[in-house]
């Protein structure tokens, strides 16, 4: 996609001059090569420049109901494109993922309040790929690319979302029949919240207790009929709707879901992993939490969905603290640039750095979700609580930081980031609702904790580590001595592993103390702030670490101009880490007033050498502007003229005088109060 054609706003082109390396050589390593780029910029074009597609009308004007119908209308105009492509390709698996991928941030721009169909391309189709055997794949998936069906995931009941063992919804069956019937017993049974259930899809998804031969079987994945094909109308015994105005996501169109009486054939409940045989016995997985697969992919997913709303709200940040001017620093001077304003470079440098680890970190976590699935798949299921335990870890610590670091984005912007038009708001909505989907980060961090624990206690007796907490043997073999801190990367890495390593021991040894007069699992409840802050530091240790390994092949990959930016990039990180984590680090760590004010030193040295880059960085991101969608953010950096036709295009700056002058202000005025 051509950047912008209109001229560049010279504060920022004066910038751009400045920048010290290849940001093309950047984008390449963002998007994973040259080709990739040149695929990801041809799939954007292909897609925004439809006219049908109507980009020009801003749909955050617009009523709920008139949102989600434009939602529906432009993703259909997407996906028939994205058909058309798919075909013009060749039509393989690879093409369509491929398209799929790049077409997830132009989806951002077509509806920006969500997609109404993202359900049906992600976890409905990842669950029948991945939790159904031969036959049942035979007979769905062809449906489902297709899309002669559309289907979402129906887990979440009005009552329970987090403890999905107590899901309420019922599935019973009868042998003779060789039926399932599908009941919600109570109001807090009914389903609630999966995406595009409300009006959109007409299949989904449904977890329910299987009861077989007079018992209960705990839950399982059952994929239903919620409407006719034909007219779209619930089916018999189906209560269907949407759950009404959120936070965001208002087009994702979320809805509620009752069963009464639901028949649902024995082929319909998804078997790779448990089985019930016709005549109604059940046969167990190998691990019950097979069920809970598309939950952890999902999980790996979002940790690069959130290293890019973070480098999306640090693009807009930082090109518009290039032009924005305010407050002379020496009073005689002319304003200058607000970035120049030190705190202004706090609050959007390490945010850039974030974005480069966290993708550093979910190119790392999806290499390993890929080789844990084909040990899986072979039988050997021996790393799944480590890949969940890694997968909820950072899931939590990711979506926390991205929602935080977009907030202060807007912030930096000052009043104009309270416009929608800055494009921050849509970010931060759907970084905050990721903070809740898919698991909820305080659940998560504590089932983190609970891998932490018991890898404590292994470590303790001498047992063997997986390779990411291997840092608790040091703590251990330290016997309550503290880690003495040297100021090198490294030396960073080791204290933040001490203070996780140390948080870990007290909420160990606060459980072994509660135990005394308590149930493990109160004694586990009480340590309960504990476990999510050794949790939470143990996701910063895998971040540092991981981004330590990636970023020194990378930099043995790139030129030397681009590898002295990633060295800058990940010192930033480290740095900032330790000093938002200095508490936690005294506490475990040998570090003295000195060293923390060397790091403070650093942190300004770093930021200094930063300032050249930094444009080249948020650039080399690449997001065209139609995608970042932002008058503060654009590429040429015409903040005030985009501010001003922005407002102009108000609904209420269409007239002159609006009716309630004369209805209601008019009279009021002159009613002599
Ligand atoms: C642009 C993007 C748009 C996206 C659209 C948004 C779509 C959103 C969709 C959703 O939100 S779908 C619904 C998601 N729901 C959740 O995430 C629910 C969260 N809850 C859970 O995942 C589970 O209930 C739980 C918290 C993991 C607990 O499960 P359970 O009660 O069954 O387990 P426990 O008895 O507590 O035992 C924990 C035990 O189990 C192991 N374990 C749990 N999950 C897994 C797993 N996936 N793989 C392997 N092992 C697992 C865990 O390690 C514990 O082991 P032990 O410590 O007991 O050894
Ligand atoms: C935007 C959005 C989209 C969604 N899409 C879908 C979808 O497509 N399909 C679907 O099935 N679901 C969906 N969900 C539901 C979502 O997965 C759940 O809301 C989420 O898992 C949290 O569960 P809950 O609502 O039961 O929260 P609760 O568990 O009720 O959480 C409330 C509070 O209790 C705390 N809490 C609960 N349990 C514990 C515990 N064990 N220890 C400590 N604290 C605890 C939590 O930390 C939280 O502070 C969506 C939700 C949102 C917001």
């Amino acid at each position: 996609m051509s950047k912008n054609l209109s001229i560049v706003n010279k504060d920022l082109k004066e910038e751009r001059d400045k920048i010290n390396f290849n940001v093309e050589e950047f984008t390449n390593w963002f998007y994973g090569g040259a080709e990739k780029v040149k695929e990801k910029k041809y799939i954007e074009n292909y897609f925004l420049s439809d006219k049908d597609l109507n980009l020009e009308l801003d749909t955050s004007y617009l009523s709920y109901k008139d949102k989600y119908e434009e939602a529906v209308r432009r993703s259909i105009v997407v996906y028939k494109k994205l058909y058309k492509l798919h075909n013009e390709m060749g039509g393989t698996h690879e093409d369509f993922v491929k398209i799929m991928e790049n077409l997830r941030f132009t989806m951002g721009a077509i509806n920006p309040e969500g997609n109404p169909f993202v359900l049906h391309f992600s976890m409905f189709a990842l669950t029948i790929m991945n939790m159904t055997n031969d036959e049942q794949k035979a007979e769905w998936l062809p449906r489902i690319f297709n899309c002669n069906i559309l289907g979402t995931y129906a887990q979440t009941e009005l009552g329970h979302g987090t403890y999905i063992q107590r899901l309420e919804t019922t599935a019973t069956y009868d042998p003779k029949t060789k039926e399932f019937t599908l009941n919600s017993p109570t109001l807090t049974s009914y389903k609630w919240w999966p995406g595009n259930l409300g009006h959109t899809v007409d299949h989904a998804i449904v977890m329910a207790q299987l009861y077989s031969q007079g018992k209960c079987h705990g839950i399982q994945p059952f994929i239903v009929q919620l409407r006719d094909s034909e007219t779209h109308k619930p089916l018999p015994g189906i209560d269907i709707g949407d759950i009404g105005n959120k936070v965001g996501f208002q087009t994702v169109n979320n809805g509620f879901l009752g069963f009464k009486n639901v028949k649902v054939p024995y082929k319909n409940m998804l078997m790779k992993n448990s089985k019930l045989l016709e005549d109604g016995t059940f046969i167990k997985p190998k691990n019950a939490k097979l069920n809970y697969g598309t939950m952890v992919i999902i999980r790996v997913h979002m940790i690069i969905d959130a290293a890019c709303r973070i480098a999306k709200a640090t693009t807009i940040a930082l090109r518009y603290s290039l032009v924005r001017r305010q407050s002379p620093i020496n009073p005689n001077e002319i304003e200058p640039k607000i970035i120049e304003h030190i705190t202004q470079q706090n609050k959007i440098f390490p945010g850039i750095a974030k974005a480069v680890v966290f993708k550093c970190m979910a190119d790392y976590l999806t290499k390993l979700h890929l080789s844990i699935t084909q040990e899986g798949n072979t039988g050997n299921l021996a790393r799944m609580p480590e890949l969940h335990a890694l997968s909820c870890c950072l899931k939590a610590v990711c979506t926390n930081e991205d929602a935080k670091t977009v907030e202060v984005c807007r912030l930096s912007c000052g009043g104009h980031g309270f416009l929608r038009s800055a494009g921050l708001d849509d970010v931060y909505r759907n970084s905050t609702a990721a903070q809740t989907y898919e698991g909820e980060n305080t659940v998560m961090l504590l089932q983190a904790a609970r891998f932490l624990i018991k890898s404590f206690n292994e470590a303790r007796n001498g047992g063997s580590l997986t390779e990411g907490v291997k840092y608790l043997f040091d703590f251990i073999g330290r016997n309550g001595k503290r880690e003495i801190f040297d100021n090198s990367i490294n030396g960073i890495l080791r204290a933040i592993q001490a203070a996780a390593a140390g948080r870990t021991y007290i909420a160990w040894k606060h459980i072994e103390d509660d135990k005394r007069h308590n149930s493990i699992e109160v004694a586990t409840n009480l340590a309960g702030v504990h476990l999510t802050k050794a949790a939470e530091l143990h996701g910063y240790v895998c971040l540092l670490q991981v981004g330590i390994e990636e970023i020194e092949k990378i930099i043995r990959n790139v030129s030397p101009a681009l590898g002295l930016v990633f060295k800058n990039i990940l010192e930033l990180f480290a740095v900032d880490l330790i000093l938002n984590k200095i508490g936690d680090v005294i506490q475990h760590v040998d570090i003295s007033n000195e060293d923390i004010e060397k790091l403070e030193k650093q942190m300004e040295t770093l930021f200094k050498f930063f300032r050249t880059s930094a444009i080249g960085v948020v650039d080399g991101f690449d997001f065209s502007d139609p995608i970042i969608d932002s008058t503060l953010g654009s590429y040429d950096g015409n903040v005030y003229e985009n501010l001003i036709n922005a407002a102009r295009k108000s609904p209420l700056n269409q007239e002159d005088v609006n009716r309630t002058f004369h209805l209601y202000i008019k009279p009021f005025m002159k009613s002599n109060l």
